[in-house]
């Protein structure tokens, strides 16, 4: 699966500890994330992501074109919603291609706990099963 994570900063604390708790799952999958998450999460665990440009810099749009070519599985994305944003517009760009191409979210950690859980699982096979299917018809 492909996953990718992205957090604003006063939330990146928390999705540190979040992919710490998980790394064993996550580190099956391909990892993405907006450049300072990856950077933070690749120096307190031993996965490594790709990592597109800072949000504010169009990292959250470089996800949004994964999403919009059916590259994307899943979306961890802890958002402040205490703070505003400069880049909001690409932050609801973002979520909306999630809505359009039906790409699960998780907008916070109580989310993502039951999202990773449902991984775990292998609850998303239906993502392989599409992604196959699309290859199939184009
Ligand atoms: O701003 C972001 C998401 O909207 C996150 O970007 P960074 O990971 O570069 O801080």
């Amino acid at each position: 699966m492909n996953i990718a994570f992205i957090a604003h900063d006063k939330k990146k604390d928390d999705l540190v500890r979040f992919t710490i708790a998980y790394e064993g799952v996550l580190k099956s999958h391909t990892l993405y994330s907006t450049g300072t998450t990856g950077f933070r999460i690749m120096e307190e665990t031993s996965l490594n992501l790709h990592r597109y440009k800072s949000g504010p810099l169009g990292g959250d749009q470089q996800i949004g074109a994964m999403i919009a070519e059916n590259k994307m599985d899943l979306v961890i994305f802890f958002k402040d919603p205490l703070t505003a944003q400069p880049h909001e517009p690409d932050i609801s760009a973002l979520i909306r291609l999630c809505d359009v191409y039906s790409i699960p979210l998780a907008t916070n950690m109580a989310t993502a706990e039951v999202l990773l859980s449902g991984l775990k699982r292998g609850e998303f096979k239906w993502r392989e099963i599409l992604k196959e299917k699309n290859r199939n018809e184009n």
